[in-house]
């Protein structure tokens, strides 16, 4: 179910809200268009279209109504009513999605962080709601403001305690980090939109089988190996990380940072690209987006246009590789080289390497070789966002105990650098 507001692309939008629904593991039977200038403050959508989402779901079985915009509580609520069935909107069911493949003890905490920060936010919403409309819809049934408030205190106490766990594991993560970067090994990200490739690339050039599907956030946990460039004569850290989609929940960013400061700290980004896709302009510009968030729209990238196998004949580019000029934002006018592979059919892949051998030479030899020092505290190693720092208080600094320290999947095991620290 979408509602079309008179935004660009709006079909490749459901699509992708379809391919989200299939990686939830659900099948979509129906999609429904409401063209409106502007949501109904109660159903979202008018009454007529409800009833008509009525019938459908009763005709065919439905068990769900998905929404790709966002819903308020009160709109969820009233659609559940009217319906007969649950009601979801895409950051729900993106949550559900993280929380089904989270596999590392880290990826569950954050997900399980990022589902309650969400509640949360929802609860807050909800109690607004009752205040000002008390005796209107949202009261029938529905919980008190003292139930309301004890919900939200317990939320609050598992968010503490789940940002306490979180910063052990996270501070593990650091040294490794660390530890990583005085050894002076050339670190690579593939980073990009969901579903662009990333996984088949990165087993494509590792000969490793990470977990690699059609399906949105299909890797959820930084995986990393050693790759050796025979152009460079050296071996490189190759890390395969989260997708990025639209609209991506921020708390969702927010618990996330950790893993995603593994690209944050790389020496060069592939930035791959699903080259077949109708909307890849948009999927880019998200990406830049959530670079810019994690601070690491400066890092040196290489545009992975990936899936050339998929491209007619007529729109194959003339040349494999060229460069391309960035317009507009921060970077108008940047040229970053860019290079047509297919990582499912290996095409393309030398000619990579041989790219990513010519900018590491080109790379400033790095300043930290051979310095004992911590490097400057990145702004994501503190897992707590902004207004929440101090919630936390100092207590926790103080009883770290490295026993206690769950064993990370992806850093201790996946990764040969690892376990220099
Ligand atoms: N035809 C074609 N399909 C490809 C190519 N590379 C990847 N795919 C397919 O695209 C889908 C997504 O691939 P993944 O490697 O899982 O993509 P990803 O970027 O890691 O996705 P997430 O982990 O979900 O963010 C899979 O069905 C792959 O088989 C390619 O070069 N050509
Ligand atoms: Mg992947």
């Amino acid at each position: 179910m979408g509602v079309d507001l008179g935004r660009e692309a709006f079909d490749a939008t459901l699509d992708e809200l379809a391919l989200l629904a299939e990686s939830a593991g659900d099948t979509p039977v129906a999609r429904v268009v409401a063209k409106r200038k502007a949501p109904d403050a109660a159903l979202f959508i008018g009454s007529g279209k409800a009833d008509e989402i009525k019938l459908m779901v009763q005709a065919l079985g439905a068990h769900t109504v998905l929404f790709d915009q966002a819903i308020s509580p009160a709109q969820q609520r009233n659609l559940e009513r009217h319906l007969g069935v649950p009601v979801a909107d895409r950051t729900a069911l993106i949550l559900e999605i993280f929380a089904a493949r989270a596999q590392s003890f880290e990826g569950k905490l954050q997900v399980e962080l990022a589902r309650l920060q969400y509640l949360a936010t929802r609860l807050v919403r909800r109690w607004s709601h009752l205040e000002r409309q008390s005796g209107g819809i949202g009261m029938r049934g529905g919980p008190g403001e003292s139930q309301i408030e004890l919900d939200r205190r317990m939320i609050d106490d598992r968010i503490k305690s789940i940002k306490e766990r979180l910063k052990k594991v996270q501070r593990q993560r650091a040294t490794q980090r660390r530890a990583r970067t005085r050894s002076g090994v050339f670190r690579v990200s593939l980073v990009g939109y969901t579903n662009a490739g990333k996984s088949t690339l990165f087993n494509a050039l590792t000969k490793a089988k990470a977990y690699a599907a059609n399906q949105l956030f299909a890797t959820l946990d930084t995986t990393t190996r050693s790759l050796y460039i025979e152009e460079a004569g050296a071996s490189v850290s190759l890390s395969d990380t989260v997708g990025f989609i639209r609209d991506l929940p921020h708390k969702l960013v927010e618990a996330f940072k950790a893993t995603l400061q593994e690209a944050a700290d790389a020496d060069l980004l592939l930035h791959v690209v699903d080259a077949a896709s109708p909307v890849l302009t948009e999927q880019m510009e998200e990406v830049e987006r959530v670079l810019a968030e994690i601070g690491a729209q400066h890092i040196p990238q290489i545009l992975v246009y990936n899936k050339l196998d998929l491209l007619e004949p007529n729109q194959r580019p003339r040349a494999l590789q060229d460069w391309l000029t960035r317009i507009g934002g921060e970077h108008g006018g940047q040229r970053l080289p860019r290079i047509f592979v297919s990582a499912a059919q290996g095409e393309g892949l030398d000619e990579l390497r041989a790219m990513i051998a010519s900018l590491m030479q080109a790379a400033p030899v790095p300043e930290y070789a051979g310095q004992e020092t911590d490097l400057e505290p990145s702004p994501l190693d503190d897992v707590d966002g902004g207004d929440e720092a101090d919630a936390m208080g100092d207590a926790d600094e103080a009883d770290l105990n490295a026993q206690d320290l769950p064993q990370d999947r992806s850093d201790v095991q996946d990764d040969p650098q690892g376990r220099a620290g």
